[in-house]
């Protein structure tokens, strides 16, 4: 079998997938972390790898940028592939001062300025949260590595540049940095009955304007890799 955007077959992908929104991500995961590896998928550029990592069978997936882009991922892998969790590792901006370059996020829920739960036809707003028992894997490992972490609400944007900067409401209500995908990663892992987690690095600042190159947004998050790895 294979989908409109991933030529895997079932069989060919771990219950568990890591997906970073760059595919080249995806590929210095694979190289560098996991053994036995063998490439799923390249349909689009958007590289799949099925590994090992410590004797434990995992796949990496790029997601591409923004909701449309993991919805159409995650939905399959979710459904058709018989995925039961996926774990975001992006990158992200930071809304608050002591959030700063390079801390990890470990994302409890997700805002949105985005209409993709309308496709549900609730009777109110729906509020896209991360799986508890992953999260709490998360945070124990982020721990027991010492790591600069913090725990909370993000902004899942349709956009990167906006026009108009409304970012204030955003954060006077709580979101700690803005990103492009977890909400609707997280609808889609609700509506399937599956798990989600998304774990972000800080490349750059809206309150200082610092910010990380691409090669290492592509590179140098490791930290973030390898808890998501171990939890995997
Ligand atoms: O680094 P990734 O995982 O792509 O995540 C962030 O980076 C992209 C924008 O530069 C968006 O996809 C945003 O969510
Ligand atoms: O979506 C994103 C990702 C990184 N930095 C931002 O400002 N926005």
């Amino acid at each position: 079998m294979s989908t409109p955007h991933n030529q895997a077959n079932k069989g060919d992908i771990a219950k568990t997938v890591l997906m970073p929104g760059d595919p080249l991500r995806a590929k210095y995961l694979a190289e560098t972390y996991l053994e036995n590896v063998k490439q799923f998928n390249a349909t689009r550029s958007m590289f799949g790898y099925t590994g090992t990592y410590k004797g434990k069978e995992v796949s990496i997936m790029g997601s591409g940028m923004g909701m449309p882009s993991i919805g159409i991922y995650s939905y399959e892998l979710f459904h058709f592939y018989d995925v039961e969790n996926i774990i975001r590792i992006g990158s992200c901006g930071s809304f608050k001062e002591d959030v700063h370059l390079r801390d990890i996020i470990i994302v409890q829920g997700a805002c949105t300025d985005s209409n993709y739960a309308h496709q549900y036809e609730l009777p109110g707003t729906y509020s896209a949260i991360s799986d508890y028992s992953l999260l709490e894997k998360a945070v124990e490992k982020a721990k027991e590595k010492n790591l600069t972490y913090h725990v909370g609400n993000v902004l899942s944007s349709d956009l990167f540049y906006h026009a108009d900067n409304k970012a204030d409401k955003w954060i006077k209500m709580g979101c700690l940095a803005t990103e492009m995908e977890s909400y609707a990663l997280f609808a889609n892992a609700a509506y399937a009955g599956k798990k989600a987690l998304t774990l972000l690095t800080v490349s750059d600042s809206l309150v200082t304007s610092e910010e990380t190159t691409a090669e290492e947004r592509e590179k140098t998050f490791t930290a973030m890799m390898e808890v998501a790895l171990e939890i995997a």
